[in-house]
């Protein structure tokens, strides 16, 4: 259960806690071509806010010998780490989010960690609500500050309010947490963490019980039932390893900085009219070495695809520089870039209220500041 919810200021909550008082926390990490992400480190990051003393376990699941690149990255990635857990298996070839949660389930019943923490990117959003109904747990999502170890601050409202959350229920304490709150304060190299495999002989265990139930009934039911129970079987087989499968993976091959990531963004909106315009803000990127962003007017007009979109439902980000060229600065938009440190905007109506909250604004045309710009500044070395 998520207990009492505050906008500021503090209410005073009761001392009742069903947390155990000694504090253990799993980090689900997602790993790429062999190194963990970056927002997985900041979850380590998080997982020190709930306790100092904490003990921290990394999960890795996957396969081969990338899956093990990635275990020998995570284990001396962060000095607080006291552990590597690494479920190695042709059933996390993919990290699909079914078979991670039950992995979760299984990994939590050996383990029982006081919390389970992973980033709120899609790989955490995905895994974390199915974990969190296999056990049985309320997950509190997009933290952005940790107050204790059952309080927690995450945005309402898109953005427009804090909320202060008091975890009350019982273990674990399921969090998603915004990497771009927990910055990494520390040197990525540190001493190495033990790597233990995950006893997976177990993994399966529902999926043949469930068989073994149906063989039973039927035993005791006879053939007049036969095809009953073999269409519950298929139900049942769909239940637990059936309900989604690994087509296939594309993504953008790219040189410029991770979006989540870049310390420079630069964002279209639709008044870039169309995909061919949109160029202009890529060519500006490379020029700055920045990634490139966009809003959901410009991705549902098919200017570039919705991994660029920046927002409420696309990617939070926190660059030193957002600059921002025909966005209007609807609050949905705004919920994204909030925690950028400089926020440069271009738009040609002085009312539009990306203004508000611009640190440095320019009223005008984009399509005179953009190739201005382009010409001006000089090429990237
Ligand atoms: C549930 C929900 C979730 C959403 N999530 C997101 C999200 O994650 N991210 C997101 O971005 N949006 C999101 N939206 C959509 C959001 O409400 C806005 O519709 C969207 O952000 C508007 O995009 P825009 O600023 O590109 O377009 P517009 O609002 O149309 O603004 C275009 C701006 O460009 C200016 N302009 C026009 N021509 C020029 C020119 N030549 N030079 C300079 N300026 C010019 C105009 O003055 C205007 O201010 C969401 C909406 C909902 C309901």
């Amino acid at each position: 259960m998520i207990g009492a919810i505050k906008t500021t200021p503090l209410l005073r909550f009761s001392s009742v806690t069903s947390i155990s008082r000694s504090i253990s926390t799993l980090i689900l990490v997602e790993h790429d071509g062999g190194a963990i992400k970056s927002q997985s480190i900041s979850a380590v990051e998080a997982a020190k806010s709930v306790d100092k003393q904490t003990s921290i376990s990394l999960l890795l699941a996957g396969s081969g010998p990338s899956l093990q690149q990635a275990a020998a990255h995570a284990a001396s990635c962060h000095p607080s780490i006291s552990q590597v857990l690494v479920a190695d298996s042709d059933k996390f070839t993919h990290p699909l989010a079914e078979t991670w949660a039950r992995l979760v389930q299984l990994v939590q019943q050996k383990g029982e960690y006081s919390h389970i923490i992973t980033a709120s990117n899609s790989f955490g959003k995905n895994i974390l609500p199915r974990a969190a109904a296999l056990l049985d747990v309320s997950p509190i999502t997009d933290v952005i500050a940790i107050s204790s170890s059952n309080q927690f601050v995450r945005p309402i409202y898109a953005g427009n309010a804090l909320c202060t959350v008091r975890y009350s229920g019982s273990n674990p304490c399921m969090l998603s947490v915004r990497s771009t709150s927990f910055a990494v304060s520390v040197d990525s190299k540190s001493n190495e963490a033990p790597i233990s495999q995950v006893d997976l002989s177990t993994f399966d265990e529902g999926l043949l019980r469930f068989s073994c139930l149906y063989k039973f009934l039927l035993a005791c039911l006879g053939f007049k039932v036969l095809l009953v129970t073999l269409f519950h079987v298929l139900v049942g087989y769909l239940y637990f390893v059936g309900k989604s499968r690994y087509i296939n993976h594309t993504a953008q091959v790219t040189e410029r900085p991770d979006l989540g990531n870049a310390q420079v963004v630069i964002t279209g909106g639709r008044a870039l009219k169309s995909a061919e315009n949109f160029k202009m803000i890529e060519k500006l990127a490379e020029k700055l070495g920045a990634a490139v962003g966009a809003t959901r007017a410009a991705v549902d007009a098919g200017f570039v695809p919705n991994d660029l979109q920046v927002g409420q439902t696309g990617k939070i980000v926190a660059p030193k520089l957002y600059m921002a060229f025909g966005v209007s600065g609807a609050i949905q938009h705004l919920a994204g870039i909030r925690d950028s440190k400089v926020i440069v905007a271009v738009n040609k109506d002085a009312d539009a209220p990306i203004f508000q909250v611009a640190d440095y604004g320019l009223v005008g045309d984009l399509f005179e500041v953009i190739p201005e710009l382009l010409e001006k500044l000089p090429e990237k070395k």
